[in-house]
Protein backbone atom coordinates (compact mmCIF):
# COMPACT_ATOMS: atom_id res chain seq x y z
CA UNK A 1 0.00 0.00 0.00
CA UNK A 2 2.61 2.32 1.15
CA UNK A 3 4.61 1.76 -2.33
CA UNK A 4 1.54 2.57 -4.23
CA UNK A 5 1.33 5.68 -2.20
CA UNK A 6 5.11 6.88 -2.96
CA UNK A 7 4.88 5.70 -6.29
CA UNK A 8 1.10 7.61 -7.13
CA UNK A 9 2.76 10.92 -5.51
CA UNK A 10 6.10 10.57 -7.58
CA UNK A 11 4.08 9.51 -10.79
CA UNK A 12 1.83 12.88 -9.74
CA UNK A 13 5.28 15.82 -9.34
CA UNK A 14 6.00 14.15 -12.30
CA UNK A 15 2.75 15.21 -14.44
CA UNK A 16 2.64 18.50 -12.27
CA UNK A 17 6.43 19.25 -13.16
CA UNK A 18 6.05 18.66 -16.95
CA UNK A 19 2.43 20.53 -17.17
CA UNK A 20 4.06 23.00 -15.46
CA UNK A 21 7.46 23.65 -17.43
CA UNK A 22 4.58 23.33 -20.71
CA UNK A 23 2.62 26.04 -19.63
CA UNK A 24 5.67 28.17 -18.67
CA UNK A 25 7.39 27.58 -22.13
CA UNK A 26 4.47 27.34 -24.28
CA UNK A 27 2.11 30.19 -22.34
CA UNK A 28 3.35 32.17 -20.15
CA UNK A 29 6.46 33.18 -20.90
CA UNK A 30 5.25 34.02 -24.99
CA UNK A 31 3.03 35.95 -22.97
CA UNK A 32 5.02 37.85 -20.82
CA UNK A 33 7.64 38.58 -23.05
CA UNK A 34 4.86 39.85 -25.41
CA UNK A 35 3.78 42.27 -23.12
CA UNK A 36 7.29 43.18 -21.90
CA UNK A 37 7.78 44.30 -25.39
CA UNK A 38 4.69 45.66 -25.97
CA UNK A 39 5.37 48.17 -23.09
CA UNK A 40 8.45 49.26 -24.95
CA UNK A 41 6.05 50.13 -27.99
CA UNK A 42 7.23 47.30 -30.10
CA UNK A 43 4.87 44.97 -31.06
CA UNK A 44 4.32 42.16 -33.88
CA UNK A 45 2.42 38.88 -35.23
CA UNK A 46 0.43 37.29 -32.12
CA UNK A 47 2.29 34.23 -30.81
CA UNK A 48 0.09 30.65 -31.81
CA UNK A 49 0.59 27.59 -29.48
CA UNK A 50 3.90 25.70 -30.37
CA UNK A 51 4.20 27.17 -34.08
CA UNK A 52 4.81 30.76 -32.97
CA UNK A 53 4.36 33.26 -36.09
CA UNK A 54 5.93 30.05 -38.57
CA UNK A 55 2.64 29.50 -40.06
CA UNK A 56 1.88 33.05 -41.01
CA UNK A 57 5.70 33.37 -42.10
CA UNK A 58 5.21 30.33 -44.52
CA UNK A 59 1.74 32.17 -45.92
CA UNK A 60 3.44 35.41 -46.79
CA UNK A 61 6.06 33.11 -48.26
CA UNK A 62 3.63 31.44 -50.55
CA UNK A 63 1.53 34.86 -51.26
CA UNK A 64 5.04 36.47 -52.39
CA UNK A 65 5.95 33.36 -55.13
CA UNK A 66 2.46 34.60 -56.75
CA UNK A 67 3.46 37.99 -57.47
CA UNK A 68 5.80 38.56 -60.42
CA UNK A 69 8.40 40.88 -59.19
CA UNK A 70 9.49 44.14 -61.01
CA UNK A 71 12.69 43.85 -63.03
CA UNK A 72 13.50 47.16 -62.72
CA UNK A 73 13.35 47.53 -59.11
CA UNK A 74 16.24 46.95 -57.25
CA UNK A 75 14.02 46.19 -54.06
CA UNK A 76 14.07 42.61 -53.67
CA UNK A 77 13.01 42.41 -49.85
CA UNK A 78 9.88 41.17 -50.60
CA UNK A 79 11.08 38.08 -52.49
CA UNK A 80 14.10 37.10 -50.16
CA UNK A 81 12.67 38.46 -46.62
CA UNK A 82 9.12 38.50 -47.23
CA UNK A 83 7.96 38.09 -43.60
CA UNK A 84 10.14 40.76 -42.77
CA UNK A 85 8.83 42.87 -45.48
CA UNK A 86 5.35 42.43 -44.66
CA UNK A 87 5.73 42.76 -40.75
CA UNK A 88 7.97 45.86 -40.82
CA UNK A 89 5.61 47.43 -42.81
CA UNK A 90 2.92 46.78 -40.72
CA UNK A 91 4.35 47.20 -37.30
CA UNK A 92 7.53 49.08 -38.00
CA UNK A 93 10.86 48.75 -38.44
CA UNK A 94 11.16 47.34 -34.81
CA UNK A 95 9.34 44.03 -34.37
CA UNK A 96 8.77 40.87 -32.26
CA UNK A 97 7.71 37.66 -33.97
CA UNK A 98 8.24 33.91 -33.13
CA UNK A 99 9.90 31.30 -34.38
CA UNK A 100 7.78 28.46 -32.22
CA UNK A 101 8.50 29.32 -28.85
CA UNK A 102 11.38 31.44 -29.33
CA UNK A 103 11.22 35.44 -29.38
CA UNK A 104 12.50 37.21 -32.37
CA UNK A 105 13.33 40.90 -32.91
CA UNK A 106 13.74 42.51 -36.20
CA UNK A 107 16.41 45.42 -35.43
CA UNK A 108 17.43 47.45 -38.21
CA UNK A 109 19.21 50.52 -36.48
CA UNK A 110 23.02 50.14 -37.79
CA UNK A 111 23.94 52.00 -33.76
CA UNK A 112 22.21 49.07 -32.20
CA UNK A 113 23.73 46.20 -34.73
CA UNK A 114 26.86 47.62 -33.98
CA UNK A 115 25.82 47.21 -30.38
CA UNK A 116 25.16 43.41 -30.58
CA UNK A 117 28.13 42.67 -33.13
CA UNK A 118 30.83 45.09 -31.77
CA UNK A 119 30.83 46.54 -28.59
CA UNK A 120 28.68 44.31 -26.12
CA UNK A 121 29.90 41.07 -28.43
CA UNK A 122 30.08 39.06 -25.26
CA UNK A 123 27.07 39.43 -23.76
CA UNK A 124 25.28 37.83 -27.16
CA UNK A 125 25.82 34.37 -28.02
CA UNK A 126 24.97 32.30 -31.42
CA UNK A 127 22.27 29.93 -30.98
CA UNK A 128 22.53 25.98 -31.15
CA UNK A 129 22.98 24.96 -34.59
CA UNK A 130 19.74 22.21 -35.93
CA UNK A 131 21.30 18.67 -36.40
CA UNK A 132 21.55 19.59 -40.32
CA UNK A 133 23.68 22.66 -39.89
CA UNK A 134 25.64 20.71 -37.68
CA UNK A 135 26.39 17.52 -40.29
CA UNK A 136 27.19 20.72 -42.80
CA UNK A 137 29.72 22.57 -41.00
CA UNK A 138 30.47 20.94 -37.48
CA UNK A 139 32.48 22.86 -35.37
CA UNK A 140 34.15 25.10 -37.91
CA UNK A 141 34.36 28.79 -36.82
CA UNK A 142 30.22 29.84 -38.27
CA UNK A 143 28.98 27.52 -35.58
CA UNK A 144 31.36 27.65 -32.51
CA UNK A 145 30.70 29.91 -30.08
CA UNK A 146 32.99 30.80 -26.43
CA UNK A 147 36.74 30.16 -26.11
CA UNK A 148 36.63 27.39 -29.09
CA UNK A 149 35.29 29.99 -31.23
CA UNK A 150 38.67 32.27 -29.79
CA UNK A 151 40.68 29.48 -30.50
CA UNK A 152 39.38 28.44 -33.84
CA UNK A 153 39.66 32.08 -34.72
CA UNK A 154 42.92 33.15 -33.49
CA UNK A 155 44.47 29.76 -35.45
CA UNK A 156 43.04 30.44 -38.88
CA UNK A 157 43.72 34.03 -38.60
CA UNK A 158 47.37 33.76 -39.96
CA UNK A 159 45.99 32.30 -43.11
CA UNK A 160 44.05 34.40 -44.31
CA UNK A 161 46.69 37.37 -44.26
CA UNK A 162 47.12 39.63 -47.25
CA UNK A 163 50.60 38.04 -47.98
CA UNK A 164 49.15 34.21 -48.03
CA UNK A 165 46.28 35.68 -50.17
CA UNK A 166 48.83 37.21 -52.28
CA UNK A 167 50.09 34.09 -52.79
CA UNK A 168 46.83 32.26 -53.88
CA UNK A 169 45.75 35.13 -56.93
CA UNK A 170 47.95 33.16 -59.33
CA UNK A 171 45.78 30.16 -58.99
CA UNK A 172 42.36 31.99 -58.69
CA UNK A 173 43.50 33.86 -61.89
CA UNK A 174 44.14 30.32 -63.77
CA UNK A 175 40.55 29.33 -63.03
CA UNK A 176 39.15 32.39 -63.96
CA UNK A 177 41.24 32.07 -67.37
CA UNK A 178 39.77 28.23 -67.61
CA UNK A 179 36.52 29.70 -67.68
CA UNK A 180 37.41 32.59 -70.46
CA UNK A 181 38.59 29.65 -72.38
CA UNK A 182 35.27 27.81 -71.81
CA UNK A 183 33.58 30.68 -73.48
CA UNK A 184 35.95 31.48 -75.76
CA UNK A 185 35.56 28.10 -77.07
CA UNK A 186 32.05 28.38 -77.64
CA UNK A 187 32.00 31.65 -79.28
CA UNK A 188 34.78 30.05 -82.06
CA UNK A 189 31.98 26.54 -82.09
CA UNK A 190 29.09 28.80 -83.07
CA UNK A 191 30.99 31.27 -84.82
CA UNK A 192 29.39 34.20 -83.21
CA UNK A 193 30.46 37.46 -82.64
CA UNK A 194 27.92 37.23 -79.38
CA UNK A 195 27.58 34.36 -76.77
CA UNK A 196 24.46 33.71 -74.22
CA UNK A 197 25.70 32.64 -71.13
CA UNK A 198 23.82 31.96 -68.50
CA UNK A 199 26.57 33.60 -65.63
CA UNK A 200 24.71 32.40 -62.48
CA UNK A 201 25.74 28.91 -63.25
CA UNK A 202 29.25 29.48 -64.49
CA UNK A 203 30.24 31.30 -61.49
CA UNK A 204 28.79 28.65 -59.30
CA UNK A 205 31.80 26.51 -61.24
CA UNK A 206 34.40 29.03 -61.24
CA UNK A 207 34.38 30.08 -57.31
CA UNK A 208 33.87 26.32 -56.66
CA UNK A 209 36.98 25.68 -58.77
CA UNK A 210 39.03 28.75 -56.68
CA UNK A 211 37.63 27.11 -53.01
CA UNK A 212 38.91 23.72 -54.39
CA UNK A 213 42.07 25.04 -55.61
CA UNK A 214 42.54 27.75 -52.83
CA UNK A 215 41.53 25.08 -49.91
CA UNK A 216 43.48 21.81 -51.26
CA UNK A 217 45.96 22.80 -53.71
CA UNK A 218 47.13 19.65 -55.51
CA UNK A 219 44.25 18.14 -53.92
CA UNK A 220 41.58 19.65 -55.02
CA UNK A 221 39.94 17.15 -57.64
CA UNK A 222 38.90 15.09 -54.47
CA UNK A 223 38.17 18.45 -53.15
CA UNK A 224 35.68 19.20 -55.19
CA UNK A 225 34.27 15.62 -54.80
CA UNK A 226 33.69 16.58 -51.14
CA UNK A 227 31.75 19.95 -52.34
CA UNK A 228 29.38 17.76 -54.07
CA UNK A 229 28.52 16.02 -50.80
CA UNK A 230 28.43 19.87 -49.32
CA UNK A 231 25.86 20.63 -52.06
CA UNK A 232 23.36 18.11 -51.26
CA UNK A 233 23.54 18.48 -47.46
CA UNK A 234 23.33 22.40 -48.11
CA UNK A 235 20.18 21.64 -49.91
CA UNK A 236 19.06 19.65 -46.89
CA UNK A 237 19.60 22.46 -44.86
CA UNK A 238 17.79 24.84 -47.01
CA UNK A 239 15.23 22.45 -47.14
CA UNK A 240 14.28 22.12 -43.35
CA UNK A 241 15.07 25.96 -42.77
CA UNK A 242 11.25 26.85 -41.50
CA UNK A 243 10.93 23.40 -39.25
CA UNK A 244 10.79 24.35 -35.99
CA UNK A 245 13.44 22.14 -34.24
CA UNK A 246 11.81 19.11 -32.21
CA UNK A 247 15.20 18.04 -29.34
CA UNK A 248 16.34 14.51 -29.73
CA UNK A 249 14.55 13.96 -33.40
CA UNK A 250 17.53 13.96 -34.48
CA UNK A 251 18.48 10.26 -33.09
CA UNK A 252 15.16 8.88 -35.26
CA UNK A 253 16.61 6.90 -38.30
CA UNK A 254 14.09 8.43 -40.77
CA UNK A 255 14.43 8.29 -44.24
CA UNK A 256 15.60 11.59 -43.66
CA UNK A 257 18.34 11.65 -40.89
CA UNK A 258 19.77 8.40 -42.44
CA UNK A 259 20.44 10.22 -45.50
CA UNK A 260 22.06 13.00 -43.44
CA UNK A 261 23.90 10.51 -40.97
CA UNK A 262 25.64 8.74 -44.64
CA UNK A 263 26.52 12.11 -46.35
CA UNK A 264 28.27 13.69 -42.98
CA UNK A 265 30.01 10.54 -42.76
CA UNK A 266 31.15 10.62 -46.47
CA UNK A 267 31.88 13.68 -46.32
CA UNK A 268 34.27 13.59 -43.31
CA UNK A 269 35.80 10.32 -44.57
CA UNK A 270 36.48 12.32 -48.01
CA UNK A 271 38.42 15.12 -45.90
CA UNK A 272 40.09 13.15 -43.87
CA UNK A 273 42.12 10.90 -46.21
CA UNK A 274 43.05 14.67 -47.78
CA UNK A 275 44.46 15.42 -45.06
CA UNK A 276 46.11 12.12 -44.25
CA UNK A 277 47.73 11.93 -48.30
CA UNK A 278 48.86 15.70 -47.26
CA UNK A 279 50.65 14.42 -44.35
CA UNK A 280 52.15 11.59 -46.27
CA UNK A 281 53.33 14.13 -48.87
CA UNK A 282 54.91 16.31 -46.05
CA UNK A 283 56.47 13.50 -44.37
CA UNK A 284 58.36 12.37 -47.28
CA UNK A 285 60.09 15.74 -47.09
CA UNK A 286 62.31 17.52 -45.03
CA UNK A 287 61.39 17.50 -41.50
CA UNK A 288 59.72 21.22 -41.57
CA UNK A 289 56.65 19.92 -42.89
CA UNK A 290 55.75 21.90 -45.92
CA UNK A 291 52.17 21.57 -46.12
CA UNK A 292 51.45 23.46 -49.17
CA UNK A 293 50.64 27.45 -49.43
CA UNK A 294 46.84 26.08 -49.52
CA UNK A 295 44.11 27.40 -47.07
CA UNK A 296 44.24 23.57 -45.65
CA UNK A 297 48.41 23.41 -46.07
CA UNK A 298 48.42 26.98 -44.04
CA UNK A 299 45.74 25.21 -41.15
CA UNK A 300 48.15 22.29 -40.91
CA UNK A 301 51.10 23.95 -40.38
CA UNK A 302 49.90 26.79 -38.40
CA UNK A 303 48.42 24.26 -35.85
CA UNK A 304 51.57 22.58 -36.17
CA UNK A 305 53.40 25.31 -35.27
CA UNK A 306 50.86 26.30 -32.53
CA UNK A 307 51.23 22.72 -30.99
CA UNK A 308 55.03 22.99 -30.07
CA UNK A 309 54.83 26.77 -29.00
CA UNK A 310 51.65 26.33 -26.44
CA UNK A 311 51.00 22.90 -26.84
CA UNK A 312 47.33 23.20 -27.99
CA UNK A 313 46.56 23.03 -31.61
CA UNK A 314 43.43 22.68 -34.01
CA UNK A 315 42.74 18.29 -34.17
CA UNK A 316 42.21 16.69 -37.46
CA UNK A 317 38.23 16.81 -36.81
CA UNK A 318 38.13 20.37 -36.09
CA UNK A 319 40.22 21.53 -39.35
CA UNK A 320 37.99 19.35 -41.31
CA UNK A 321 35.19 21.07 -40.11
CA UNK A 322 36.58 24.22 -40.87
CA UNK A 323 37.03 22.75 -44.78
CA UNK A 324 33.43 22.41 -44.94
CA UNK A 325 32.65 25.91 -43.11
CA UNK A 326 35.21 27.25 -46.21
CA UNK A 327 33.58 25.98 -48.91
CA UNK A 328 29.60 26.71 -47.87
CA UNK A 329 30.46 29.88 -46.54
CA UNK A 330 32.91 30.88 -49.32
CA UNK A 331 31.14 29.60 -52.50
CA UNK A 332 27.80 30.70 -52.98
CA UNK A 333 28.14 34.12 -51.44
CA UNK A 334 31.35 35.28 -54.11
CA UNK A 335 29.33 33.40 -56.99
CA UNK A 336 26.59 36.05 -56.43
CA UNK A 337 28.21 38.83 -56.07
CA UNK A 338 30.04 38.01 -58.96
CA UNK A 339 26.76 37.54 -60.72
CA UNK A 340 24.69 40.46 -59.50
CA UNK A 341 28.05 42.53 -60.36
CA UNK A 342 28.28 41.63 -64.00
CA UNK A 343 24.50 41.76 -64.20
CA UNK A 344 24.67 45.49 -63.34
CA UNK A 345 27.53 45.93 -65.66
CA UNK A 346 25.21 44.38 -68.30
CA UNK A 347 22.59 46.95 -68.02
CA UNK A 348 24.64 49.86 -67.07
CA UNK A 349 26.82 50.18 -70.46
CA UNK A 350 28.30 53.51 -68.95
CA UNK A 351 29.62 51.98 -65.87
CA UNK A 352 31.06 49.27 -67.66
CA UNK A 353 32.70 51.13 -69.80
CA UNK A 354 34.40 53.27 -66.95
CA UNK A 355 35.50 49.56 -65.49
CA UNK A 356 36.78 48.33 -68.58
CA UNK A 357 38.95 52.04 -69.04
CA UNK A 358 40.11 51.62 -65.48
CA UNK A 359 41.44 47.77 -65.50
CA UNK A 360 43.01 48.36 -69.08
CA UNK A 361 44.78 51.43 -67.36
CA UNK A 362 45.88 49.73 -64.52
CA UNK A 363 46.41 46.51 -65.20
CA UNK A 364 46.81 46.40 -69.12
CA UNK A 365 46.03 43.58 -71.07
CA UNK A 366 47.90 41.07 -68.72
CA UNK A 367 46.82 38.99 -66.06
CA UNK A 368 46.00 41.06 -62.68
CA UNK A 369 47.70 40.26 -59.85
CA UNK A 370 46.44 41.40 -55.91
CA UNK A 371 48.72 44.55 -56.07
CA UNK A 372 47.37 46.04 -59.12
CA UNK A 373 43.39 44.92 -58.55
CA UNK A 374 43.90 46.95 -54.82
CA UNK A 375 44.23 49.80 -57.27
CA UNK A 376 41.11 49.31 -58.79
CA UNK A 377 39.16 51.97 -56.78
CA UNK A 378 35.68 52.33 -59.21
CA UNK A 379 35.92 48.32 -59.41
CA UNK A 380 35.60 48.56 -55.71
CA UNK A 381 32.61 50.74 -55.49
CA UNK A 382 30.65 48.91 -57.72
CA UNK A 383 30.97 45.60 -56.04
CA UNK A 384 30.08 47.98 -52.42
CA UNK A 385 27.19 48.76 -54.62
CA UNK A 386 26.45 45.51 -55.28
CA UNK A 387 26.83 44.19 -51.84
CA UNK A 388 24.76 46.64 -51.07
CA UNK A 389 21.88 45.79 -53.03
CA UNK A 390 22.25 42.14 -53.48
CA UNK A 391 23.86 41.02 -50.58
CA UNK A 392 24.39 37.24 -50.65
CA UNK A 393 23.80 37.04 -46.99
CA UNK A 394 20.49 37.90 -46.33
CA UNK A 395 20.25 38.05 -42.05
CA UNK A 396 22.59 37.14 -39.05
CA UNK A 397 21.15 36.86 -35.80
CA UNK A 398 22.46 36.62 -32.10
CA UNK A 399 21.13 35.47 -28.59
CA UNK A 400 21.11 37.61 -25.42
CA UNK A 401 23.27 35.43 -23.08
CA UNK A 402 21.22 37.86 -20.34
CA UNK A 403 19.17 40.07 -19.34
CA UNK A 404 20.65 43.28 -21.44
CA UNK A 405 19.75 46.78 -22.33
CA UNK A 406 19.84 47.59 -26.18
CA UNK A 407 19.36 51.06 -27.14
CA UNK A 408 16.61 52.18 -25.02
CA UNK A 409 15.16 48.31 -25.01
CA UNK A 410 15.64 46.07 -22.24
CA UNK A 411 16.47 42.44 -24.08
CA UNK A 412 15.29 39.40 -21.97
CA UNK A 413 17.70 36.56 -21.80
CA UNK A 414 17.72 34.01 -25.08
CA UNK A 415 15.66 36.61 -27.27
CA UNK A 416 16.87 36.43 -30.55
CA UNK A 417 18.19 39.63 -32.19
CA UNK A 418 17.75 39.28 -35.92
CA UNK A 419 19.32 41.65 -38.79
CA UNK A 420 17.38 42.06 -41.94
CA UNK A 421 20.64 43.08 -44.33
CA UNK A 422 18.17 43.93 -47.60
CA UNK A 423 16.15 46.26 -45.12
CA UNK A 424 19.10 47.71 -43.11
CA UNK A 425 20.86 48.37 -46.52
CA UNK A 426 17.95 50.24 -48.41
CA UNK A 427 17.00 52.42 -45.10
CA UNK A 428 16.51 56.15 -47.06
CA UNK A 429 17.14 57.26 -43.46
CA UNK A 430 20.78 55.97 -43.96
CA UNK A 431 21.06 55.83 -47.30
CA UNK A 432 19.66 58.82 -48.74
CA UNK A 433 16.24 59.12 -50.99
CA UNK A 434 18.10 57.02 -53.55
CA UNK A 435 18.54 54.14 -51.26
CA UNK A 436 16.81 51.77 -53.83
CA UNK A 437 19.40 52.30 -57.01
CA UNK A 438 22.32 51.78 -58.24
CA UNK A 439 24.81 54.60 -57.45
CA UNK A 440 28.58 53.20 -56.99
CA UNK A 441 29.39 56.94 -56.40
CA UNK A 442 28.05 57.08 -52.91
CA UNK A 443 31.33 54.50 -51.88
CA UNK A 444 33.40 57.26 -53.46
CA UNK A 445 35.14 58.38 -50.46
CA UNK A 446 35.40 55.25 -49.07
CA UNK A 447 33.17 52.64 -47.46
CA UNK A 448 32.23 54.18 -44.38
CA UNK A 449 31.23 57.84 -45.87
CA UNK A 450 28.91 55.82 -48.04
CA UNK A 451 26.25 56.21 -45.65
CA UNK A 452 24.85 58.49 -42.74
CA UNK A 453 25.95 55.76 -40.65
CA UNK A 454 29.49 54.30 -40.71
CA UNK A 455 28.39 50.67 -40.08
CA UNK A 456 24.82 51.01 -42.33
CA UNK A 457 26.59 48.28 -44.85
CA UNK A 458 26.63 44.99 -43.18
CA UNK A 459 27.45 42.48 -45.94
CA UNK A 460 30.03 41.20 -44.05
CA UNK A 461 29.12 41.32 -40.40
CA UNK A 462 31.33 43.44 -38.30
CA UNK A 463 33.14 43.13 -34.67
CA UNK A 464 35.38 40.51 -33.89
CA UNK A 465 33.04 37.54 -35.69
CA UNK A 466 33.57 39.63 -39.10
CA UNK A 467 33.85 37.26 -42.35
CA UNK A 468 37.00 36.02 -42.18
CA UNK A 469 37.13 35.60 -45.84
CA UNK A 470 36.21 39.08 -46.63
CA UNK A 471 39.51 40.08 -48.57
CA UNK A 472 39.69 36.32 -50.01
CA UNK A 473 36.44 37.27 -51.70
CA UNK A 474 36.90 40.85 -52.56
CA UNK A 475 40.15 39.64 -54.36
CA UNK A 476 38.47 36.93 -56.05
CA UNK A 477 35.40 38.96 -57.37
CA UNK A 478 38.28 41.68 -58.60
CA UNK A 479 40.77 39.57 -60.33
CA UNK A 480 37.50 37.67 -62.31
CA UNK A 481 35.75 40.63 -63.08
CA UNK A 482 39.06 42.59 -64.46
CA UNK A 483 39.53 39.60 -66.67
CA UNK A 484 36.29 39.59 -67.54
CA UNK A 485 36.56 43.39 -68.44
CA UNK A 486 39.30 42.77 -70.47
CA UNK A 487 38.36 40.54 -72.89
CA UNK A 488 34.81 40.76 -73.10
CA UNK A 489 31.78 42.88 -73.74
CA UNK A 490 28.49 42.46 -71.62
CA UNK A 491 25.38 43.08 -72.90
CA UNK A 492 21.50 41.81 -70.58
CA UNK A 493 20.28 39.45 -72.59
CA UNK A 494 16.72 38.90 -70.72
CA UNK A 495 16.22 39.80 -67.06
CA UNK A 496 13.76 37.55 -65.08
CA UNK A 497 14.60 37.89 -61.76
CA UNK A 498 13.04 34.92 -60.35
CA UNK A 499 14.47 32.51 -62.67
CA UNK A 500 17.92 32.70 -64.82
CA UNK A 501 19.81 35.96 -65.48
CA UNK A 502 21.47 35.38 -68.74
CA UNK A 503 24.15 37.80 -70.06
CA UNK A 504 25.64 38.01 -73.86
CA UNK A 505 29.31 38.14 -73.73
CA UNK A 506 30.67 39.74 -77.42
CA UNK A 507 33.99 40.21 -78.94
CA UNK A 508 36.43 39.19 -82.01
CA UNK A 509 38.18 37.36 -79.93
CA UNK A 510 36.90 37.24 -76.31
CA UNK A 511 39.80 36.37 -74.53
CA UNK A 512 42.88 36.68 -76.62
CA UNK A 513 44.09 39.75 -74.59
CA UNK A 514 44.00 37.30 -71.52
CA UNK A 515 46.64 35.06 -72.56
C1 LIG B 1 30.97 38.00 -51.04
C2 LIG B 1 31.38 37.02 -50.28
C3 LIG B 1 31.09 36.87 -48.82
C4 LIG B 1 30.15 37.48 -48.03
C5 LIG B 1 29.12 38.51 -48.44
C6 LIG B 1 30.33 36.96 -46.69
C7 LIG B 1 29.57 37.36 -45.60
C8 LIG B 1 29.76 36.90 -44.31
C9 LIG B 1 29.00 37.33 -43.17
C10 LIG B 1 27.85 38.33 -43.19
C11 LIG B 1 29.48 36.68 -42.09
C12 LIG B 1 28.99 36.81 -40.65
C13 LIG B 1 27.94 35.76 -40.39
C14 LIG B 1 27.38 35.92 -39.02
O1 LIG B 1 27.90 36.64 -38.20
O2 LIG B 1 26.36 35.29 -38.77
C15 LIG B 1 30.55 35.82 -42.55
C16 LIG B 1 31.27 34.99 -41.72
C17 LIG B 1 32.22 34.10 -42.19
N1 LIG B 1 32.69 33.99 -43.48
FE1 LIG B 1 32.12 35.11 -45.06
N2 LIG B 1 31.35 36.06 -46.70
C18 LIG B 1 31.86 35.98 -47.96
C19 LIG B 1 32.92 35.20 -48.38
C20 LIG B 1 33.64 34.34 -47.59
C21 LIG B 1 34.75 33.53 -48.03
C22 LIG B 1 35.34 33.55 -49.44
C23 LIG B 1 35.13 32.76 -46.97
C24 LIG B 1 36.23 31.74 -46.85
C25 LIG B 1 37.10 31.41 -47.75
C26 LIG B 1 34.28 33.11 -45.85
C27 LIG B 1 34.35 32.55 -44.60
C28 LIG B 1 33.63 32.97 -43.52
C29 LIG B 1 33.75 32.38 -42.19
C30 LIG B 1 34.65 31.23 -41.81
C31 LIG B 1 32.88 33.10 -41.35
C32 LIG B 1 32.66 32.90 -39.86
C33 LIG B 1 33.57 33.87 -39.11
C34 LIG B 1 33.44 33.75 -37.60
O3 LIG B 1 32.34 33.56 -37.08
O4 LIG B 1 34.48 33.91 -36.94
N3 LIG B 1 33.39 34.07 -46.27
N4 LIG B 1 30.71 35.98 -43.90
Amino acid sequence: MGYVLVAGTLFLVTVITIAWKAFMDLIWKPYSITKHFQKQGITGPAYHLLSGSVNEMMKIEEEEKQTPMDPSSHNVTPKVLPHYHRWSQQYGDCFLFWFGTQPRLSIVDPGMIKEVLSTKFGYYTIDKPTPPVMALLGNGLLNLTGLDWVRHRRAINPAFTIDKLKGMTKRMAACALSTLDRWADQVVETNDQCKEIEVHKEFMELTADIIAHTSFGTNYKEGKEVFEVERELHRMVIDSVADVYVPGSEYIPTKWNRRMWMLEKRLRNKLKSIIESKLRTADLGDSNHDYGEDLLGLMMGISEDSKKQQGSSLTVNEIIDECKTFFFAGHETTSNLLTWAMFFLGKDLEWQKRLREEVLSVCGIGVPDADKVSKLKLMNMVLYETLRLYSPVIFTERKAAQDIKLGDLTIPKDTVVTFPFPIIHRNKKYWGDDADDFNPLRFADGFSKAAKHPNALIAFSMGPRVCIGQNFAMLEAKIGMAMILQSCEILMVDVILDQDSSFCLAGEDPHKHCR
